[in-house]
């Protein structure tokens, strides 16, 4: 399985450009698209799911261009758009077997696709309670099911974390590293964390532009900076924000402990510590918009 897109542009008009002339290939597996908001991520989910005409340059599925032949994706593909809506009033097991019947799989074949689904999802135990009663992040689980219920070649996820509390972020998460297996997942978030843990490449995108696309590690390792941790008072916060990228702050009642990006260690008692893709993506994104 490949996904290729070849200098795939979309100018909105008046020369507002969602995304330009990016460049990218993703194998099967799971891969992180990553972006502040405006990066261009939607855009480029759009192209990709065939819902909007890049301006300039094409995508291909195993070849086939889908901007000439969007069946060729359309045939293998589930998506779950950012606004995804439910109907209220059905249970999640009436909800997917409407949506299999829609898609055209049999009953026996929707009966079973949906007790594999409901698991994968961790759903079985509410599978009779209507949608309505759903959490945020019960109805994102809902959304991945019934994306899967083709069993498609390619699953495309945009923010599916957004709204989430911390529990919830983490069982979608485990969900859709579940539908990672056999197939091509493409998960745009702005969360890092969404990512880190199952993503096997990331794309990075800032302001349309693609700003790298590699391994994880790789990401990692070519950081320019390095990244210190240090503890510092109220006062002496605002001066280390002046000359360095902070990361992370936690405040408590004896100052606040600090995470920099810094080539040199910004205090006398600041320690190296381990980078993440958080400080990596911080670190590019910064330099991208210096740049
Ligand atoms: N229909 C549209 N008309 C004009 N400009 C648009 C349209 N859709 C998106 N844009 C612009 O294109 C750029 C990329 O937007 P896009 O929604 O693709 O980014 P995103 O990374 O998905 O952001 P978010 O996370 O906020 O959804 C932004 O500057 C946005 O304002």
């Amino acid at each position: 399985m490949t996904l290729q897109t070849e200098s795939l542009g979309k100018d909105y008009g008046n020369g507002s450009w969602g995304i330009r002339d990016v460049t990218l290939e993703f194998e099967d597996g799971i891969h992180g698209l990553l972006g502040p908001n405006g990066a261009g991520k939607s855009t480029l989910m759009g192209i990709l799911t065939t819902v909007l005409k890049p301006t300039t340059g094409t995508a291909y599925w195993n070849g086939t261009d889908i901007v000439e032949s969007p069946d060729a994706v359309r045939h293998v593909l589930g998506y779950l758009p950012q606004d995804f809506g439910v109907y209220p009033d059905l249970t999640l097991e009436e909800f997917l077997e409407y949506i299999a019947a829609l898609r055209g799989l049999d009953s026996e074949t929707a009966s079973a696709r949906i007790e594999e689904l409901t698991e994968l999802t961790n759903l079985t135990a509410v599978r009779s309670r209507k949608l309505r009663t759903f959490s945020g992040g019960m109805r994102q689980r809902a959304g991945i099911a019934q994306a899967l219920l083709n069993d498609p070649e390619l699953l495309i996820v945009d923010e599916p974390t957004v709204g989430l509390d911390p529990e919830e972020r983490v069982r979608l998460r485990n969900a859709l590293a579940n539908a990672g297996a056999d197939r091509m997942v493409i998960l745009s978030t702005h969360i890092v964390p969404d990512i880190e843990a199952t993503a096997k490449t990331v794309a990075i995108l800032d302001s349309g532009e693609l700003v790298t696309h590699s391994d994880t590690e790789a990401i990692i390792d070519h950081m320019t900076s390095a990244v210190y941790e240090c503890c510092v008072s109220r006062s002496e916060l605002s001066s280390l924000r002046d000359s360095y990228r902070v990361c992370r702050t936690v405040q408590h009642a004896d100052g606040v402990d600090v995470r920099v990006l810094a080539e040199t260690p910004p205090t006398d008692d600041a320690e190296r510590a381990t980078p993440s893709l958080e400080d990596a993506y911080l670190d590019l994104i910064s330099e991208h918009n210096a740049s």
